[in-house]
């Protein structure tokens, strides 16, 4: 769907005005076929750098392209009517300063028609983000867990416990400041997702958060149980596609070894079938 078709998606300052109030629903999803299954449930779809690990086999986010991004936000706009996408920017795509960071979040949004990108980071990110707001790109902020820093953090562990969580804090109030119009919170501890809740004037996305948060997401592989070489704590299978899929093609193999499969109805016969003279 073309951005003027859609006439009642949210924009980014929709989804800030939102700040309090109902939750925000939000699920990443990869594909055209997935994004049209949660178009009418979510407020915003993610495409997030996570289809590296969940749909392209790799060990950590580090791995995933600009093309590999553009690609998979191309396929889930062609899926959204009513929901916004944000698109996430790969790991490299951003770090070195303002202006690279604004090549490729510009060239992101052109080649989607993503709503806003998403960009790992707080207060080290900060002038980064005033840059690309202040130039016409809407900035969703993502602190607490950074996966593409896996390498530094030592590991996927919650951030911010006892004194850590004044970092945390700070980060998110670096974001805003800076003008991002919400914030993820991935993988920090309950009461300190609830006191940056309360503290920041922008939305507050929990994922491993708090319930308190002003939205919630989830990788929706996760939830549906289609993704299962990990489960994080915070992951909620709400569906076990995984094994129905596989008990599906398990059943498949059995029919075509014994010749159940085609079945009559699944084949053609010889002769051209006339149709029947009107009595
Ligand atoms: N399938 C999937 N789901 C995600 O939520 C996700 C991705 N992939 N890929 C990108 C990042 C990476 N994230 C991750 C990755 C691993 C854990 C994890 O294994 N957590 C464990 C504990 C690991 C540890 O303490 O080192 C947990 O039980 O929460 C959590 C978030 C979140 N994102
Ligand atoms: C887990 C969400 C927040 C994300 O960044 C991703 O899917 O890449
Ligand atoms: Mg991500």
């Amino acid at each position: 769907m073309s951005a003027t078709a859609a006439k009642n998606r949210p924009l980014p300052v929709d989804i800030r005005a939102r700040k309090g109030g109902v939750p925000l629903v939000s699920l990443t999803a990869y594909t055209t076929p997935m994004a049209q299954v949660m178009d009418a449930h979510c407020d915003f779809v993610l495409v997030g750098d996570s289809v590296g690990m969940v749909l392209h086999g790799l060990p950590s986010t580090l791995g995933v392209t600009m093309e590999m991004m553009i690609l998979h936000g191309q396929a889930v706009e062609r899926g959204l009517e009513r929901a916004m996408m944000v698109i996430d920017m790969p790991f490299g795509s951003y770090e070195e300063g303002p202006a690279q960071a604004f090549r490729n979040a510009a060239r992101l949004m052109a080649e989607t028609g993503a709503g806003a990108v998403k960009l790992e980071g707080g207060q080290a990110m900060a002038d980064t983000i005033g840059f690309l707001v202040a130039r016409g790109i809407p900035v969703m902020a993502h602190i607490g867990l950074t996966p593409q820093s896996v390498n530094t953090l030592g590991g996927y562990r919650v951030q911010g416990r006892d004194a850590e969580g004044e970092a945390v804090m700070a980060d998110a109030r670096a974001v805003a400041e800076a003008g991002a119009f919400a914030v993820v919170l991935e993988k920090v501890p309950q009461g300190l997702a609830d006191r940056i809740t309360a503290d920041i004037p922008i939305p507050t996305i929990g994922i491993g958060a708090s319930a308190g948060c002003d939205g919630q997401i989830l990788v929706v592989d996760d939830m549906l149980g289609l993704f299962t070489a990990f489960k994080a704590k915070f992951v909620k299978r709400y569906a076990t596609l995984g094994e129905d899929a596989e008990a599906a093609v398990a059943a498949y193999a059995e029919e075509v070894r014994a010749r159940d499969f085609p079945a009559p109805e699944h084949v053609f016969a010889d002769t051209t079938p006339v149709k029947a003279p009107n009595t």
